[in-house]
């Protein structure tokens, strides 16, 4: 039976070392759910908290309605995966997956045929018989991956699965974990400092920096509204432009962008992505001079420098004969319903409303 997570004020120290000072998080009963943050964040502090390796130094874990803090790793019914894939080098695929089952009140008979079914799923069944160290990385952590879910775990947590992959084959895991994790419908928690890769695969997102939530959201909210300067540089790739906000409106290279927060004057940082300008024709637009191209394929990167000397990073997708060489001059326009304002120390976005 899958459950819900509810984590209270949590607090970890080690030493007089403050890791996590307040954190609280709740994550729905078969939600997808990743920890993302810069290294050292504290992401694997709060997993290996809520898996009770970790020692909780304040607040409460809840799995539904039981408080957990107290109760011994062993106990606690979770499946998991790590990057370095934990599976045993001396037993064959199949032994690896029945070994959580061997500890729990199942019948022989019922043993196999249970590891079957999760070997199937993960699509390593025809490797049943052979030792981990005839499969490449991928089958591995596949391996891993229906050793941790054959014990019908209440929770899953992952940290950092596919790190050790190479590009095309994280591409390919993540979309596996997703299939399974839907079809399964076990709740998920998954910890990761890859900022693509956690929008690929999630149902929600917690972006964290320093021991404390930044924003939890949607990946969509998370990339189209940020909720301060960190969450906005963290996530994707953006501009950040100074402007003076006068009455409400600031004045974004020729367009007027509304703020909600009726109190604010003074300056502030404009966070324009670099997909959201627009190339134009119109003289009457910002005229700024390309700088810098890289071609990537299905985009190309532009860098292109503003009347302040400001140089953006403008996205556009390639064609056979665009490509704008450095030294053209060329007008600008920007998407306003996509752009977000900042305060001038990065706190907080002035264009969507706060609870707090
Ligand atoms: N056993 C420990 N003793 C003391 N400090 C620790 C211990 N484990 C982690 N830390 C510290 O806690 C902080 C958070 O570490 P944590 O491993 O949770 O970060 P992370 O966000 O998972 O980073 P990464 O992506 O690099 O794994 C770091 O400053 C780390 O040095």
């Amino acid at each position: 039976m899958s459950v819900a997570i509810d984590i209270k004020n949590a607090l970890k120290k080690y030493g007089d070392n403050v890791i996590i000072p307040d954190l609280s998080l709740k994550i729905k009963d078969g939600e997808f759910f990743t920890l993302l943050g810069p290294s050292g964040c504290g992401k694997t502090t709060l997993l290996r908290m809520i898996a009770g390796f970790n020692t909780i130094e304040g607040g409460e874990f809840h799995f539904d309605e039981n408080i957990i803090n107290d109760l011994d790793p062993s106990k606690r019914n979770i499946g998991m995966v790590f990057q370095n894939y934990a599976i045993f080098p001396h037993l064959t695929v199949r032994a690896n997956v029945e070994f959580g089952l061997n500890n729990r009140d199942y019948n022989k008979k019922e043993i196999g045929p249970m590891a079957d079914k999760f070997l199937k799923l993960m699509q390593i069944y025809e490797y049943r018989d052979r030792m981990p160290e005839n499969l490449s990385g991928g089958q591995q952590q596949r391996v891993a991956l229906a050793r941790a879910l054959v014990i019908a775990p209440d929770v899953l947590l992952m940290d950092e699965p596919l790190s050790n992959l190479d590009a095309k084959l994280r591409l390919e895991m993540r979309q596996a974990i997703r299939d399974i994790q839907k079809e399964v419908g076990i709740t998920t928690v998954y910890v990761t400092h890859d900022q693509e890769e956690a929008m690929a695969i999630s149902d929600r997102i917690a972006v964290m920096n320093l021991g404390e939530i930044q924003q939890i959201g949607t990946p969509q909210t998370i990339y189209h509204r940020p909720v301060n300067e960190f969450v906005a540089n963290f996530i994707g790739r953006t501009n950040l432009i100074l402007a003076d906000c006068e009455e409400n409106e600031v004045d974004v290279l020729g367009h007027k962008v509304r703020i909600k927060d009726l109190d604010y004057k003074g300056k502030v940082k404009v966070s324009i992505r670099p997909e959201e300008f627009m190339l134009t024709d119109d003289k009457t637009t910002i005229k700024a001079v390309v700088k810098d191209t890289v071609f990537l394929g299905l985009n190309t990167h532009y860098f292109i420098e503003l009347p302040n000397k400001q140089i953006v990073e403008v996205i556009k997708e390639s064609m056979i004969d665009n490509m704008i060489e450095p030294g053209t001059e060329v007008y600008l326009t920007i998407n306003t319903e996509k752009v977000n304002v900042y305060t001038e120390d990065g706190s907080k976005n002035l264009v969507i409303a706060h609870e707090n």
